[in-house]
């Protein structure tokens, strides 16, 4: 599911950033003795890259934009500080209150896993798979993978062409899953195609379909006139053949938006993670995690969600699962457990830190605000973190995920996307609306709560599975 393309880690690693060099040695996690740091990533075949991951997952779940507690407003200036007990923040979406300066985060001192010297870079998934090939049976998820054995790095990974030949089963099944999670949004599309004519009623239609499908007038306005070009050039003569040639369409369209998420350029790799309510960040994270486990990386979650507590329960159940560390308090200033686990990660040259923030409307001001705040200390930790940050969108909301995606990417400057609950919607196009609209790249795509439902963004794949 997910590939990896290890470089070198940067050199930059292990030493404490301009900012964060005072600050992580207070930091728990530093001073926790389970420090041993890995040995450096073999040179890779360029200096850099560590990993490339390409996978994906979803969640089904309602979008309840419910706006979670006030965030405390703790001072930026100064992280984390070894003291400071957290003042537990009340429920309560009222009143931001001053909440302590640096809460240290409770990372447990249990023994950084360590990272494997190299991992073994999986087969990457084909940008282009064969999308006939028969649906092999869905991968069930083993136990917790177990501390991953150092193997030596094959020579000189490829970062995966687009041409390659037959996908591996897994991408297979997920075709399949794929399909079947988009059927509510496909269908509508599909009857489009059932006439014997191509004449303007089946334009008028289509119009119609995209428009219902939430992919917004400008997209398919867009999608229109390049059918219509295509079906002229092809000199088809059968809907069916304008079905192709919609699936053509949309593939190109989509295009800009398949971007592989890439791990390992900085040590740690620090992803931010970032959404409304219940838009699936705890799950996808999890999913994410396990993959990066699964792929030979050390990983370390931050409970930046300092507010509800079943969110830091949550993401402690996929740290155990996945057995890797988590920095969590109650009540902390979610800039501080962001910082703690940043220079934790630093401390001990994780491959990626992800942090896991409160779901927020992005009409919410003042959250909004804290989000940029916990970016902003981040990079104390950090100076080039965060490397990713990510907004996870509810692909029930449809249109609504398009507002989200403007008004956090003002706020947090995004660098990808996790659309999740792609099945059981009927709004999928939204995705086309995306890429016209605010192009920000697709990481990975989720139809289903298992964790193999999600999965990394392939164009051409999403079409064929759409229009199939
Ligand atoms: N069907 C489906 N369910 C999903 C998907 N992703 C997440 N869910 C479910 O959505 C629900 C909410 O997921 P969470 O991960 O808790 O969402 P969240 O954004 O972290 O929630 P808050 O922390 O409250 O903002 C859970 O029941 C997940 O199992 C998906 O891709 N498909």
């Amino acid at each position: 599911m997910f590939s990896f393309f290890r470089r070198k880690k940067t050199e930059a690693g292990p030493e404490a950033g301009p900012e964060a060099g005072a600050s992580s040695a207070d930091a728990p996690a530093d001073a926790a003795p389970a420090a041993p740091a890995p040995e450096p990533e073999p040179a890779g075949p360029a200096p850099g890259w560590l990993a490339r991951l390409r996978g994906g997952l979803t969640g089904a779940a309602p979008a309840s934009p419910a706006s979670p507690a006030a965030p405390s407003q703790a001072q930026e200036s100064a992280p984390p500080a070894e003291t400071a007990a957290p003042q537990v923040s009340p429920v309560t979406p009222a009143a931001p209150a001053e909440a302590p300066p640096a809460a240290a985060a409770s990372a447990p001192p249990a023994p950084a896993p360590a990272a494997p010297a190299a991992a073994a870079p999986a087969a990457l998934p084909p940008a282009a798979p064969d999308l006939s090939e028969p649906p092999a049976p869905p991968v069930p998820q083993a136990e917790p993978a177990p501390a991953p054995a150092a193997t030596p790095e094959p020579a000189a990974p490829q970062p995966s062409p687009a041409a390659s030949s037959a996908p591996p089963a897994n991408r297979a099944s997920w075709f399949v899953r794929l399909k079947s999670g988009l059927k509510k949004t496909g269908s509508s599309l599909t009857t489009v195609f059932t006439g014997t004519h191509i004449d303007e009623a089946l334009y008028e239609d289509l119009e119609t379909a995209l428009l219902m499908a939430d992919a917004g007038v400008a997209a398919t306005q867009y999608l229109l006139h390049d059918l219509r070009q295509r079906v002229k050039q092809a000199r088809a003569t059968e809907p069916a053949q304008v079905r192709a040639l919609l699936a053509d369409a949309l593939a190109d369209l989509l295009a800009p938006l398949q971007k592989p998420l890439v791990v390992g350029e900085y040590c740690p790799t620090v992803i931010m993670v970032a959404g409304v309510n219940g838009a699936g960040k705890t799950t996808s994270i999890g999913k994410l995690t396990r993959h990066l486990a699964d792929a030979g990386c050390s990983v370390l979650l931050a409970a930046a969600d300092t507010f509800r507590a079943a969110a830091r329960e949550q993401l402690g159940v996929w740290a155990d699962r996945n057995r890797v560390e988590i920095i969590s308090q109650q009540g902390a200033d979610p800039s501080a457990v962001s910082f703690d686990a940043v220079a934790a990660g630093r401390a001990r040259q994780v491959d990626a830190v992800l942090v896991d923030t409160a779901g927020r409307l992005h009409t919410q001001a003042h959250l909004m605000q804290e989000l940029q705040k916990i970016r902003r200390v981040v990079t104390k930790a950090d100076a080039t973190a965060p490397h990713e940050v990510l907004l996870v969108i509810d692909g029930n909301t449809g249109q609504n995920a398009l507002a989200q995606v403007k008004a956090f990417d003002e706020a947090i400057q995004l660098t990808g996307l996790i659309v999740t609950k792609l099945d059981g919607t009927a709004k999928g196009g939204v995705l086309a609306a995306i890429a016209r609209e605010k192009p920000v790249p697709v990481y990975f795509i989720g139809v289903g709560e298992k964790l193999e439902d999600l999965q990394t963004f392939n164009a051409r794949e999403f079409a064929q599975a759409l229009l199939a």
